[in-house]
């Protein structure tokens, strides 16, 4: 019986989602006991043509070429699907993008590099929420570099602005790394206004796109971006553990200064020359053997997000944010839940973050209860909405399980 108006809008929504479809491309199994999967921001769903592509890959490619694998294409899979991610997701013409390592070393890497190519400047401009991974790794690379970092404070339920990074980049700016959508609030950043405010100081900047690829647009070349990277087990479905992605600008690709030189990325491996001589082109963001099994349902899940378009995805996404806000207001609210997420739809991304200082010791009993949001410090649950997989009355179920939990009233029947 459903005469929960809520409800049922989250119903009528579903019957009308032009991406519903889709869901049924994807391994979902109820049996496992889920009523609400909302950490599809932490790891995606797989597809279940994934499992075949595994299956395929493992007999006809490993079992039946071996070795002669790496010549007949293997070696070329990081720039190739690099290629395709450019095209479909990241706004990249061809060259830019390659699939390597995970997003801390890749960030270390660009890091590293963004650096060098700024001799004489001492600062790295990091905002001070960012995620720990990215304030660990600038921290390291200012101290081999014997820099200094310079940190950004941003608000707990937003993000970095232009006019916050106008006010701290200056002459002494080497780089300035932030998150387009940042991991706890899901505030989105004004990525080509900011890009203009770090070059017009004479820096560079460096993106982390991991909570944003395959579920924002992203225009990288028209935006001027110098480096970015991101991992691909969140909405690119590609699995716990999938190789991570870098983007480099075809202008600084050539005075690349690669920190990890590694014979994959060297210009003639199998030469197994003398010194160390780099790969022209993106090709020399690679260190070591590229980790092949890990990209095949990358590739899977790019073929989806081409059929659906990024476009569609976004609207979709946008519809779920929306919609859980306006669930949270109208079930938590009462109860001293806030938004600590954007409101406006183009400020944020695609998950939203609830605070409450109950919220600390919640999640595990939801896990239990087959409602899968995560928690992070220190008082926020992350409600993660996949627009492909995740679906309006699912989003309101784990919802109305927090309600629950909480005691929370309201006026009108609640009905499940
Ligand atoms: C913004 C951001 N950057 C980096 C990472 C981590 O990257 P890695 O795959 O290297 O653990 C994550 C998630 O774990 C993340 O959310
Ligand atoms: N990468 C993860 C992992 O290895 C274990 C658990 C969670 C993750 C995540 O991806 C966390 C995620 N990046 C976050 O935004 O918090």
């Amino acid at each position: 019986m459903v005469d929960d108006p809520l409800m049922q809008r989250a119903r009528e929504l579903d019957d009308k989602d032009p991406l519903a479809g889709y869901r049924d491309l994807f391994i979902s199994d109820d049996a496992d006991g889920i009523a609400a999967y909302l950490d599809g921001n932490s790891l995606g769903r797989p597809l279940a043509a994934t499992e075949q592509s595994l299956a395929d890959f493992v007999r006809h490619q490993w079992g039946s070429r071996l070795i002669r694998g790496w010549d007949e294409g293997w070696l070329e899979l990081p720039e190739r699907i690099g290629d395709r991610l450019g095209s479909i997701v990241l706004g990249a013409a061809p060259g830019q993008c390659i699939v390597a390592d995970s997003t801390s070393v890749l960030l270390y890497k660009l890091g590293r590099a963004a650096v060098s190519a700024r001799p004489g400047r001492t600062e790295i401009v990091i905002d001070r929420d960012n995620f720990p991974t990215d304030r660990f790794l600038m921290e390291s690379i200012a101290r081999e570099r014997g820099l200094t970092v310079r940190w950004l404070e941003v608000p707990y339920d937003g993000g970095a602005s232009a006019e916050a990074v106008t006010g701290v980049v200056g002459p002494s700016t080497a780089l300035v790394v932030l998150s387009h959508v940042a991991y706890r609030s899901a505030h989105a950043a004004d990525v080509p206004g900011i890009t203009s405010v770090v070059h017009d100081a004479g820096a560079l900047v460096l993106w982390d796109l991991s909570h944003s690829v395959g579920s924002v647009p992203l225009e990288l070349d028209a935006w001027g971006v110098d480096y970015a990277a991101g991992c691909s087990y969140k909405y690119l479905n590609g699995g716990p553990g999938a190789p991570a992605w870098a983007y480099v600008a075809a202008r600084h690709l050539d005075s690349f200064d690669q920190p990890i030189q590694g014979w994959l990325g060297s210009a003639d491996p199998f030469a197994m020359g003398g010194s160390y001589e780099p790969a022209p082109g993106i090709r020399r963001i690679v260190s070591g053997t590229p980790p092949i099994l890990g990209m095949l349902a990358l590739q899977d899940m790019l073929d989806v997000l081409e059929k659906a378009g990024i476009g569609a995805v976004r609207e979709k996404s946008v519809a779920l944010t929306g919609f859980t806000i306006e669930a949270v207001d109208a079930l938590l609210g009462p109860a001293g839940v806030v938004v600590a997420s954007p409101r406006v739809p183009g400020e944020r991304g695609g998950h939203i973050t609830i605070d409450h200082p109950k919220f600390a010791t919640m999640v595990p009993g939801l896990w239990e209860q087959g409602i899968i949001p995560d928690y992070r410090n220190p008082s926020g649950i992350r409600l993660g909405l996949s627009p492909l997989t995740t679906t309006f009355e699912e989003t309101l179920v784990g919802i109305l399980a927090i309600a629950d939990k909480m005691g929370a009233k309201r006026a009108g029947p609640v009905v499940r």
